[in-house]
């Protein structure tokens, strides 16, 4: 992808590693897409031709010959650079140092990566009491019996994790319901739904008639949230899977404009998410809420709520978040969006913007 759309600054990094790993392996590494030393290479030069290191360029064709001497492209390659290199007055320091690219789409980045690379949040209990670890235990039978516990991770955007919302079998039971489904995840953009670069994942919608563990999750998201989830006042279950470098670079979950094809006429828009953890992951993987400034890591069988909406019906700048790259393993979470319609009396709109 960095590739494709001339980033050389992360293709370099990659294709660093990528020709490490294959020259270590001295031709005993397989790829499950028939990647190899030459391929990288030959990315790799071109890389380092674009971001003006043509002596590294010559260098790694070079290395490329030596393993496929026939490959004319690459001798034409290796004729222009020594042509080029001839002609330039020999180089003063280091070579050209490769910057990184200045993205556009995303202004965020710099939060969102060092989000990304921390450990997730830590406890902060100790610097505000609100931010505590209680029992959840309100009039619904369900919660009676089994209480939930929930950590209050952020007051301002309100963000909780219930721990042990989900247990394995439940879990194992939703991933094996939505595998044979899954489709490489979409978008809403302007008016329609596409695939981007963005969003790396594969998913499917399951309804509540999929499997008796998708009602059964319903049943405690409404009791816990005290919300209507009956359709169309929520979405149906959406399963994600992410695999290595499966990521969603930061987003709203809401719509942003009442053109989106997330704003539904008869359930208006995205109030809250609540999000189930349905794996552990080895490496990345953490939820980062970027302007909020903290990431929660992936715990498994927890789950994640937040509200997207002010009780005023304005979006909540501050629930820019994202999907942080999975590094190790793969991950699953499952989406259960809630609308704004069916919650008039038991989530009461407030004039009040700060509510
Ligand atoms: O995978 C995550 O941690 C976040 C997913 C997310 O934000 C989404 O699916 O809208
Ligand atoms: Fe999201």
């Amino acid at each position: 992808v960095a590739y494709d759309m001339e980033d050389y600054y992360h293709s370099i990094a990659w294709l660093e590693e990528a020709v490490t790993l294959f020259r270590q392996s001295h031709g005993n590494w397989f790829t499950e897409d028939q990647g190899s030393l030459e391929d990288s290479l030959d990315y790799l030069a071109f890389s380092y031709f674009k971001m003006g290191n043509i002596s590294y360029a010559l260098t790694l064709s070079r290395e490329f010959l030596h393993h496929d001497p026939s490959n004319k492209r690459i001798a034409r390659n290796v004729h222009k650079y020594e042509k080029l290199l001839a002609t330039m007055p020999p180089s003063r320091g280091p070579e050209v140092e490769v910057q990184r690219p200045n993205v556009t789409h995303l202004l965020t980045r710099e939060v969102y990566e060092s989000l990304c690379q921390s450990l997730g949040s830590q406890p902060r209990h100790y610097q505000d009491p609100k931010l505590h670890c209680s029992y959840v235990t309100s009039k619904s039978p369900l919660l009676i019996l089994q209480p939930m516990r929930r950590e209050i991770i952020s007051l301002q955007p309100y963000v909780v994790l219930y721990h042990n919302f989900i247990n394995d079998l439940e879990a194992e039971a939703i991933k094996r319901t939505a595998a044979p489904g899954l489709q490489r995840s979409v978008v809403a953009s302007g008016e329609n739904q596409s695939a981007v670069e963005y969003r790396i994942s594969k998913s499917a919608w399951l309804k509540d008639t999929a499997n008796p563990v998708v009602s059964k999750l319903d049943q405690r998201i409404a009791a816990l949230t005290g919300l209507n989830v009956q359709p169309p006042y929520a979405e149906y279950l959406q399963v994600v899977n992410y695999g290595i470098g499966g990521h969603y670079e930061p987003h709203f979950d809401h719509a942003t404009s009442s053109k989106s094809p997330l704003y539904r006429l008869n359930s208006g828009n995205r109030v809250a998410t609540f999000m189930i953890y349905l794996s552990s992951v080895d490496a990345g993987g953490s939820t980062a809420f970027i302007y909020a400034n903290f990431s929660v890591p992936v715990v498994k069988n927890a789950a994640l709520f937040w509200w997207n909406l002010h009780k005023n019906g304005q979006g909540n700048g501050e629930t820019l978040h994202a999907g942080c790259p999975v590094l190790i393993g793969d991950k699953w979470v499952a989406n259960k969006w809630i609308r704004e319609y069916g919650q008039e009396f038991h989530r009461p709109c407030s004039a009040n913007p700060d509510d």
